[in-house]
């Protein structure tokens, strides 16, 4: 329910969009936002590809940059929030949606936190335009893919599948990072890095307090990767987002958030049909497995696994807020749990720098609850983080507690962790691939179930 006083607010404070410009490899986003006393904020962000557009026809070029635009805006509107985002260059239909399906689920972690449900029902105040291109359609045979890399474990199983069934890959990142440089160098691939640059302005207003939250990252990552593409000439850019992704975290007012919206199911059919013919294919490889298949074929990766890292603190923008694996966090305990029934125990501490998170949950009440979050226990809500389901942490727990080197731990021992065993047949299940849910091409599709 939207109140008198929201409602006004709304309608003055917001962010206005304008038109993003390119230049060679260079990309300019261009916004201005309102706050809500009428201060009006300029912000300017920039990507520099690792390759110049200027050999590709603009036709093509242009709605990938508009969504680009459009999906990175919301870094600047939350600051506003809530109010209206404009466009006065005006919106196609396909846009439109675009932009109101980000900012209604992309935003739901952010609304939800700040408690800020208006958010969800965002006017969105542009002119009609007319649609400029083509829509895309998935025709030409993948050969040459652009893997994006976060430095965890998912991208490197799909490198090495893709590497596996002969397809020629590239790496791509987002800003540089030591673990994902480190992947880069296991693959013996050649990566190529993006630079993104949030104007410093948005900073200086969340300092001075303004709303504040999870952006949908991955909605900008992909729509840099596909211009990548586009400027060296790959035809497909497949992600490693898995079928887990999908499942949110929580109904609040009527939407169900998931902090991982833009890694879902319903983010890649919505940016696939946003696309304008000629774009390189938008997919994501992993898409019919869980994160606990992915964990099974990460753990015969060995090469990589004294340098991969899931933890999110390693990926901060600022590089003295850096760290590898804290420990501490749902996505160290995730990983830990949903690896531990597949490595040996002693390599897989080793990755923890030495720790076994499940003896450090016995002396840490909130690591101990940590774990039971991420078991589902009754009355507790999955963490805002990037984590499998419930299910899946169940089986790995029931399948962690039959390994002899793991036979006697006083965590596996307690009642309440016991209590959330998975039940017999949830393996087979979680194990399985999901047929039909995803956006795969034959061959690709093969490559996936060999994961
Ligand atoms: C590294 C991380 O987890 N960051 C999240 C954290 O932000 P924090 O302040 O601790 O650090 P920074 O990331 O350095 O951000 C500094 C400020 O900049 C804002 N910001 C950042 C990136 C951006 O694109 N737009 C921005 O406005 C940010 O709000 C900070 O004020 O907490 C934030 C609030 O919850 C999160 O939004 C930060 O998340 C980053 C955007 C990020 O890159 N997170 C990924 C590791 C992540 O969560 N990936 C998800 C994918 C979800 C999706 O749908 O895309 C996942 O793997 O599940
Ligand atoms: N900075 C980045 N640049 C490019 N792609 C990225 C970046 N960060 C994450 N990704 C990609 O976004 C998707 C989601 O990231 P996610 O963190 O879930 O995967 P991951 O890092 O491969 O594995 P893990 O689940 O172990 O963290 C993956 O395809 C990942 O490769």
């Amino acid at each position: 329910m939207v109140t008198a006083a929201e409602e006004a607010q709304r309608t003055t404070a917001g962010l206005e969009c304008l038109e993003p410009t390119l230049n060679g490899a260079r990309i300019e986003l261009d916004y201005v936002g309102t706050g809500h006393d009428g201060t009006l904020t300029r912000f300017t962000e920039t990507v520099e590809l690792p390759g110049s557009l200027e050999h590709v026809d603009d036709a093509v070029v242009r709605p990938v940059l508009r969504l680009l635009s459009l999906a990175a805006s919301l870094s600047y509107f939350k600051a506003f929030a809530p109010g209206t985002i404009s466009v006065p260059g005006g919106l196609t239909t396909v846009e439109r949606t675009f932009l109101r399906e980000v900012t209604r689920h992309g935003l739901g972690e952010f609304a939800y936190v700040n408690d800020l449900p208006a958010v969800f029902e965002t006017p969105i105040d542009a002119p009609a335009a007319a649609p400029v291109a083509q829509p895309w359609v998935d025709e030409a045979t993948p050969r040459k893919v652009l893997v994006p890399v976060g430095g965890g474990k998912d991208s490197v199983v799909s490198i090495e599948a893709l590497r596996e069934a002969g397809y020629e890959v590239g790496l791509f990142s987002v800003n540089s990072y030591a673990p994902i440089e480190a992947t880069a160098r296991v693959a013996q691939l050649p990566l190529h890095t993006a630079r993104r640059k949030l104007d410093p302005e948005l900073f200086r207003l969340n300092a001075e307090g303004a709303p504040n939250g999870h952006v949908p990252v991955t909605a900008v990552n992909s729509l840099v990767g596909l211009l990548t593409a586009l400027a060296l000439g790959f035809d497909t850019v497949a992600f490693s987002n898995e079928a887990s992704a999908s499942f949110g975290n929580i109904d609040w007012h009527g939407v169900e958030v998931n902090h991982q919206w833009s890694k879902g199911l319903e983010f890649e059919r919505l940016l696939r049909g946003a696309l304008p013919a000629g774009a390189p294919r938008y997919v994501s490889l992993l898409r019919p497995v869980t994160e606990l298949r992915i964990a099974r074929r990460f753990a015969t990766r060995t090469a990589y696994h004294p340098v991969f890292t899931s933890c999110n603190r390693a990926f901060k923008l600022t590089e003295a807020d850096r760290t590898s694996w804290c420990g501490e966090c749902p996505k160290c305990r995730f990983v830990f749990l949903c690896l531990s029934p597949f490595m040996p125990r002693a390599d897989l501490e080793a990755v923890f720098g030495g720790r076994d998170l499940f003896a450090e949950a016995l002396d840490h009440a909130d690591r101990y609850a940590g774990f039971l979050e991420l078991l589902g226990k009754e009355g507790l809500v999955k963490p805002l983080e990037c984590v499998g389901e419930p299910d899946e942490c169940r089986v790995a727990l029931s399948l962690v507690t039959e390994k002899p080197d793991w036979a006697g731990h006083p965590f596996l021992a307690e009642p309440e962790v016991v209590a959330l065993h998975a039940a017999p047949g949830d393996a087979e299940a979680v194990l399985a691939f999901r047929e039909g849910e995803h956006a795969l091409t034959p061959d690709l599709e093969d490559v996936a179930r060999a994961v």
